[in-house]
């Protein structure tokens, strides 16, 4: 029964099944309306709706969820920015196809891209819905357990060999984090192109999908109930969900509401009883006081109660950092950004970032990042990969993530986004990749990316002597000691791939290259400190490559020239990398 993923990806005529598994109940023993009863009632948590239709996961997202809902892993808090991340996803993708199509919104409530989040204390349910773009019945069965991603996997090996699950985002399979505090999961979702489906499955290895027909009619969109598990039920506090609101989602473009019950005082007319009991124990009254009751008999009698009411409460306040002035914007607002934006939840703060506006025939704002650490798979499918980790919007709306040509491929370790007010709105995104001024943009964003990337060396004193700052700078630049080296650890490989493949800015990139060196007690040494040595007559420098450092290290040749008391520096890189990198080096030295 296990699903092929590339098989069944574009033909889910037959989806997989599984027949009897649940402990259906027997439909000659109960009527229609207990039934309907039993459907509505979202079923006890033993037994999924006996008529749906049952699928197994995937044998990876099968093991995924077991890792989840047997995790002790504490911070359970991230399913719902996970949540929330989704939602907002979905609804930048209709919101995407209404600049080419009104229609796809809908009316009235349905056309509003809003995430509403619910509480039902009683059935320990929370619920998130958006009127984003919703699931078709393919979709979910798809999306939500049979077709694993290339993430599935290598999350798996990750948490087997004690990853953190915080970064369970990044890996792509978000959605199945619900696990750490439901036993038991519904999915309804309608799509503007099919019916209204509910998913539902307690990860035991299957997933049952049902045509809603009991439900609220969503118009469009998703709405998740989580069946919470008895541990979990601080997440049906409103304090708590409006704090991680707060912390995790504060950058989402769509506001978040959250249906929140206050006491009120109300004033109510007072009961009939309760007036004549207090009037019989009055004691006698003077006519001072008589009068003063007649007045009293006119105006009604009221008290004051305590009454609940519910409101939905807008949670964030739907900011685009990007477009704010980067004076207003403090580290900490960037950091948080920078996470929210690359699903990066880990303790790490990019190790640096770049704010700016381009002005003249091409206008666009854009902020990028240089992540703290190199994604897991950044030179797996380095050449047949589209991604582009650029988010580009157009005035505000999200258009894509899928811009290969943003950025060249060298550089698609950086993360950001780039807002664009040339850009047309309501063209195709195929049309909008053919854009003259997208070549502009991508010239501009190289530059700044290759500035950012220089500052970090500029700012580590490692790299460069402080001999003339002050304290106060000294003490700051403290901070920033040894940051390049940590940045060519990660992603050193890329300004070697740069050199390789961005001709025009090769000089640019060879002055980001650093080598290790025999004599320098662990530091990296730049280029242009080797031609100074060069150029002042030293002539005891040599420079090897190889393909691996390894290798290199274990080169006699190194040995040989190390013993005559030569300083080697040396450089790893594949063959053509090793080339270009010596040529670099021979035309600055004038050789
Ligand atoms: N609220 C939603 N509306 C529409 N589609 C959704 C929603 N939630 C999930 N999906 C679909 O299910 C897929 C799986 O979600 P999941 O969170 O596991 O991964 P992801 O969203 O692709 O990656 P990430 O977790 O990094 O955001 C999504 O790619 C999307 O197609």
């Amino acid at each position: 029964l296990q699903v092929n993923a590339e098989e069944s990806s574009h033909d889910l005529a037959n989806p997989p099944k599984v027949e009897e598994k649940f402990g259906a109940v027997p439909h000659g023993l109960s009527t229609d309306s207990e039934v309907a009863q039993r459907e509505a009632e979202s079923i006890s948590r033993k037994t999924l709706r006996s008529s749906a239709e049952k699928f197994e996961f995937q044998a990876e997202v099968s093991r995924l969820m077991d890792i989840i809902i047997n995790s002790l892993y504490s911070n359970k808090d991230i399913f719902l920015r996970e949540l929330i991340s989704n939602a907002s996803d979905a609804l930048d993708k209709i919101r995407f196809l209404s600049l080419t199509d009104k229609e796809v919104l809908g009316e009235g409530d349905t056309a509003k891209l809003e995430i509403q989040i619910k509480l039902d204390k009683e059935k320990k349910i929370l619920s998130i819905r958006d009127r984003g773009i919703g699931m078709t019945k393919e979709d979910l069965i798809k999306n939500l357990g049979t077709i694993a991603k290339s993430g599935t996997s290598a999350f798996v090996e990750k948490m087997q060999s004690g990853g953190d699950l915080n970064l369970i985002g990044q890996f792509g399979v978000g959605f199945y984090s619900v696990y750490l505090v439901a036993d038991y999961v519904e999915v309804v979702s309608k799509h503007n192109d099919d019916k209204q489906y509910v998913w539902e499955s307690k990860a035991d290895g299957s997933f049952a999908i049902s045509e809603d027909t009991w439900n609220e009619p969503l118009g469009r969109g998703t709405e998740i109930r989580l069946h919470l598990r008895d541990e979990a039920k601080e997440y049906l506090e409103e304090d708590k969900l409006k704090d991680l609101v707060k912390k995790y989602s504060e950058f989402i473009n769509f506001p978040i509401y959250l249906w929140s019950t206050k006491e009120v005082d109300v004033e109510v007319p007072t009961d009939e009883d309760e007036t004549s009991e207090e009037e019989d124990s009055t004691p006698e009254t003077t006519e001072e006081e008589t009068e003063e009751d007649e007045e009293k008999e006119k105006k009604p009698k009221t008290k004051t109660i305590k009454e609940t009411t519910s409101e939905w409460e807008l949670l964030n306040d739907v900011k685009a950092v990007w477009l704010r002035s980067p004076k207003e914007v403090t580290d900490e607002e960037y950091s948080k950004f920078y996470h929210s934006l690359a699903k990066d939840f880990g303790d790490d703060k990019p190790m640096g970032w770049s704010h700016f506006t381009a002005e003249g025939d091409v206008e666009f704002k854009a902020l990028l990042f240089i992540p703290p650490k190199a994604p897991h798979d950044l030179y797996e499918s380095y050449y047949n990969s589209n991604k582009s980790n650029l988010k580009l919007y157009v005035r505000r709306v999200f258009i894509s993530d899928e811009f290969d040509d943003l950025l060249p491929k060298y550089l698609s370790f950086l993360k950001g986004i780039v807002d664009s007010d040339t850009l047309p709105l309501n063209v195709s995104r195929e049309m909008l990749q053919q854009h003259s001024s997208l070549k502009t943009i991508k010239k501009k964003l190289i530059r700044k990316a290759l500035d950012m990337i220089r500052k970090l060396a500029e700012e580590d004193p490692d790299e460069y002597s402080n001999k003339d700052k002050t304290d106060e700078e000294k003490s700051e630049m403290e901070e920033k000691k040894g940051q390049y080296a940590k940045f060519w650890n990660e992603f050193g490989k890329s300004i070697k791939l740069g050199i390789i493949e961005d001709a025009t800015n090769r000089n640019r990139l060879a002055k980001l290259l650093r080598f290790e060196s025999t004599k320098s007690d662990g530091k990296l040494a730049s280029l242009d400190e080797y031609i100074s040595r060069m150029k002042s007559g030293q002539k005891d420098i040599f420079y090897i490559t190889g393909s691996s450092k390894e290798q290199l290290e274990k080169s006699p040749f190194l040995e040989r020239l190390t013993k005559k008391n030569y300083e080697v520096f040396y450089a790893a890189g594949g063959l053509s990398t090793s080339i270009i990198v010596s040529e670099i080096w021979n035309t600055a030295c004038g050789k």
